[in-house]
């Protein structure tokens, strides 16, 4: 009592606002403090569901019953602040937990969908009203009763950027294979189509990235780089550069955070490498001549919300893009990706360190190519060989390379064109470039000779051609057969392998 007779005194003093300015205070403060007990209570190792259960019963609401949908009363913003303050309080393995119980108990009401699923198939019976009412009431109670929350948690202050980081969280402990929940997974997938229409591409910004762009967006485009790591302030200088763009899509509710970023470099052929798009620039380089953009090369796209995985944020982007560039320069007519081929030396020192368990001589090359091969390294050339490869020392020997060129081609192009995850190509980035709609166009021999290039595909590299008229029927095509449309260089050097090399 004695504290709301000093809220009384205080009213008369300042006034309505500051009263609800002192509550709202009040009311943060005990959230706060309920939450940091609950947190308290979990930290000190005696983590009980209990507190889970509180703080849920607390935040996430029943949904309302049909009848009365729409017209319950709004439900207070401290709700998903606690929730926010408990989730972000929790250790990992117990956000798992925690996440396992919101998607198990607070999600759909199981049995009251059977039931209405019954109802409605009574309802078929009878009249096209009875049926559709019976379908909407149906409908209605296989919302999950979380929906509404992160619903109320996206409007408030950073909500968005936390439930991208709870979605992030989800695809991390399934990844991880810590939950197996089929719940969870009906979670995420809730979370994925709530994020896909908040970050549908109608409401983000396209924005392009110069020197001039603020410090702390130029330092998040270096921090986030996930294809080729930024040196130093003059690298990233260099990337924004004359004859060099970069866009990155930002939403309103996250201000600052690029949520998806793409390099570009503005040359006039399609680049082969990626030592002359980061090579030093001539004085005459340091103005653009239009005249001198014939290409558009995309060398790096990152995304940087794990929990936007699966919105394909990516192919958006890449296709608005070529839209802004089409704009400034109107006879640019090539756009192509210049790709990392990540997996592909794993891949090629599996295969040897496979065919050598069987006892067998490596039959991915020829005997004439292990003849010429143990020549020059000495025997037993397949042991040598691999030693060479996994640590980069078979690059420093010119004759090797030359020796060694047409095989790693065929088999670089057989691991892009030929292996599959799932019938899709197993090349994540290869399976990108391929669902956006390119072409599997051009591999480049000492493409990335950096020792990141090498160690990741000796140093090649691969153009995803993008011919405009034909990506939305290559797209089409190869997410509903998974045939891969590729250049005739690339299908040459597949045959290749098809004749030469057995797996
Ligand atoms: C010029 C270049 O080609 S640079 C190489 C591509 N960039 C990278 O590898 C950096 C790391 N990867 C990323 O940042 C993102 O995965 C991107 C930008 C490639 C794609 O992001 P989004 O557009 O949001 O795509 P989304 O998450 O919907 O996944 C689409 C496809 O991208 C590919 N992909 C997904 N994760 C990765 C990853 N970590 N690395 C590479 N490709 C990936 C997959 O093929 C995926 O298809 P799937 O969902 O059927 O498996």
């Amino acid at each position: 009592m004695l504290f709301f007779h000093h809220i009384s005194l205080l009213s008369c003093l300042a006034g309505r606002y500051q009263l609800r300015r002192l509550l709202g205070k009040w009311h943060r403060s005990t959230l706060v403090f309920r939450t940091s007990v609950c947190a308290t209570h979990l930290r000190h190792g005696s983590f009980a569901a209990s507190a889970m259960e509180e703080v849920l019963r607390r935040t996430v609401v029943p949904l309302p019953a049909y009848e009365i949908q729409g017209k319950s009363p709004p439900v207070p913003e401290s709700n998903s602040m606690e929730f926010i303050n408990f989730y972000r309080s929790l250790e990992t393995s117990q956000k798992v937990a925690f996440l396992e119980k919101v998607s198990q108990e607070f999600g759909v009401d199981h049995q009251a969908v059977a039931e209405l699923a019954l109802k409605l198939v009574e309802s078929q019976k009878r009249d096209a009203a009875t049926m559709l009412q019976a379908e909407d009431r149906l409908r209605y109670y296989l919302t999950p009763r979380y929906l509404a929350l992160f619903g109320h948690i996206s409007r408030v202050e950073g909500g968005m950027k936390f439930l991208l980081d709870l979605r992030g969280d989800v695809i991390e402990a399934l990844a991880a294979k810590a939950t197996d929940s089929p719940h969870i997974r009906g979670l995420n997938a809730t979370l994925k189509s709530m994020l896909s229409e908040w970050f549908s591409v109608g409401l983000l910004k396209l924005e392009r990235i110069t020197w001039k762009s603020p410090c702390e967006l130029l330092q998040k485009i270096s921090q986030y780089e996930a294809v080729h790591p930024v040196r130093n302030w003059t690298d990233i200088k260099h990337r924004v550069g004359p004859y060099r763009r970069c866009y990155a899509f930002t939403n309103g509710a996250m201000p600052g955070e690029p949520l998806v970023f793409l390099h570009v470099a503005l040359t006039e052929e399609i680049t082969d490498n990626i030592q002359t798009i980061f090579g030093g620039r001539t004085s005459q380089e340091l103005t653009e001549d239009e005249k001198k953009v014939k290409a558009a090369v995309f060398y790096s796209i990152s995304s940087t919300q794990v929990g936007l995985q699966g919105v394909e944020l990516g192919n958006y982007l890449i296709k608005r893009v070529v839209r802004e560039l089409q704009s400034e320069f109107p006879s640019l007519d090539q756009f192509s990706s210049l790709s990392p081929i990540p997996g592909f030396t794993v891949w090629l020192l599996g295969l040897l360190n496979q065919q050598r368990n069987d006892g067998r001589r490596s039959k991915i090359l020829m005997d004439t190519e292990w003849q010429e091969i143990e020549r020059l390294v000495g025997s037993p050339a397949p042991e040598r060989l691999r030693k060479l490869l996994s640590t980069n020392e078979w690059v420093h020997s010119e004759q090797l390379m030359d020796i060694l060129k047409p095989i790693l081609m065929r088999l670089c192009s057989w691991y892009l064109y030929g292996e599959k995850h799932r019938s899709y190509a197993l090349n994540q980035v290869a399976n990108f470039h391929l669902q956006n709609g390119a072409t599997m166009w051009r591999l480049n021999w000492k493409a990335d000779m950096s020792p990141r290039g090498i160690s990741a595909s000796c140093g090649m590299m691969v153009n995803y051609r993008y011919f405009l008229p034909d990506i939305g029927a290559n797209s089409a095509k190869y997410l509903r057969t998974k045939v891969i449309e590729a250049s005739e260089q690339i299908l040459n050097l597949v045959s290749q392998f098809q004749k030469n090399s057995k797996l």
